[in-house]
C-alpha cells in the first residue's frame, strides 16, 4: 500500500542506461515495478538542462501572451490537438497548444511561422531540440521497459513508429473566490507521456487505492505517465494513473508534455511469443 503512495524517482543517466552496466538491470526492474504499480515515475535525467528548461518556458510564456486570434491558428485534423481556450465550466483556467511532430524540424518550422509570421528562430530552435531531447528520453524508457519483459529486440521498430504530440499548457491564477481546476481528472490516451513544468506545482496523481498526492518535481525531473494505451497493449500489466491539476496561489503554471504513441506494433503478449520463439 505504501509503496503506491510515493511516487519513484528513476535515474536516467548514460551509466545507468549502458546494458553493460552494473545498474541496467535494477534500472529496467525499477522502470517496469512502477508502471505496474503507480503508473508513473518521475525520471531524473539531466541531460536537459535546467537553464534550457527555464527558457522553454520563458519562450513559452511569450507564445501564449500572442493574441487569441493568432494562437487559434494552431488547428489539427486530429481532434484537441490544436488550440484549447479555457472552457467556463470544467476548465476555466487552462490554455493549451499542441506541435504535432516536434522531433520533426520542418513541423516547428511551420507551427513557428504561423505563431509569428516575420519567424522566431529562438523558438523554433529550442523547441525543435528540447522536443528531440525529451525524445530521447522517451526512447530510454521504452527501452528499459521492453528490457525488463523481455522483448528488447522490438524496441527499434517501436522507436521508428512512433508519433508524438508537444502540448504547452498555461493555467492561470484562481480568483481567490473562483475554481481552482486546472485540469479534471483524466487517464493520457497514449502510450506514454512525459511531462516538466515551472517552479509551480499543480499536478496530483491517484492511487489505486484512491488517495491523491501531489507530485512534487525535484530538480531535473520528469515525470512519466502510462496512457491508456500502454494499459491495453500490455495487457492490463501496467496501471494507466488517473491524474488531475489542481491551482492556488498567485502564479501561473505552465508545463509541457510529450506524448508518444506507436503506430505499428504487436502488442506485448505477441512480442513475448515471437521473442521466446526459436
Ligand atoms: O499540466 C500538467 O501537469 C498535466 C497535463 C495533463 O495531464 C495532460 O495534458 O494530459
Ligand atoms: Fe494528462
Amino acid at each position: 500500500m505504501e509503496s503506491q503512495r510515493v511516487i519513484p524517482v528513476i535515474r536516467f543517466s548514460q551509466e545507468n542506461m549502458s546494458p553493460s552496466s552494473s545498474c541496467w538491470i535494477s534500472t529496467c526492474q525499477d522502470v517496469r515495478k512502477a508502471f505496474e504499480i503507480n503508473g508513473c515515475f518521475l525520471a531524473i535525467y539531466e541531460e536537459i538542462s535546467m537553464e534550457q528548461c527555464k527558457q522553454v518556458f520563458q519562450a513559452v510564456d511569450k507564445l501564449f501572451d500572442l493574441p487569441v486570434e493568432t494562437k487559434a491558428k494552431n488547428t489539427s485534423t486530429i481532434p484537441n490537438f490544436g488550440y484549447i481556450g479555457p472552457e467556463s465550466y470544467t476548465r476555466p483556467l487552462y490554455e493549451s497548444m499542441g506541435i504535432e511532430n516536434a522531433t520533426n524540424l520542418e513541423s516547428v518550422q511551420s507551427f513557428t511561422n504561423l505563431m509569428w509570421p516575420s519567424g522566431n528562430t529562438h523558438f523554433c530552435g529550442l523547441l525543435y531540440s528540447h522536443s528531440k531531447q525529451m525524445m530521447e528520453l522517451d526512447n530510454m524508457v521504452t527501452k528499459t521497459m521492453f528490457a525488463s519483459y523481455g522483448v528488447e529486440k522490438h524496441h527499434e521498430l517501436c522507436v521508428k513508429s512512433k508519433g508524438n504530440l508537444v502540448r504547452v499548457m498555461k493555467y492561470g491564477v484562481p480568483m481567490s473566490d473562483g475554481p481552482n481546476i486546472g485540469l479534471p481528472p483524466h487517464c493520457d490516451m497514449g502510450f506514454i507521456t512525459i511531462l516538466h513544468q515551472n517552479q509551480v506545482n499543480g499536478l496530483e496523481i491517484e492511487t489505486k487505492d484512491g488517495h491523491w498526492i501531489s507530485v512534487e518535481f525535484p530538480p531535473s525531473s520528469f515525470i512519466v505517465i502510462a496512457g491508456d494505451a500502454l494499459k491495453e497493449w500490455s495487457n492490463d500489466r501496467v496501471h494507466a494513473v488517473t491524474h488531475k491539476v489542481t491551482m492556488s496561489g498567485n502564479e501561473s503554471r505552465y508545463s509541457l508534455g510529450q506524448f508518444s504513441h506507436p503506430m505499428k506494433i504487436g502488442t506485448l503478449e505477441e512480442l513475448i511469443a515471437s521473442s521466446s520463439a526459436v
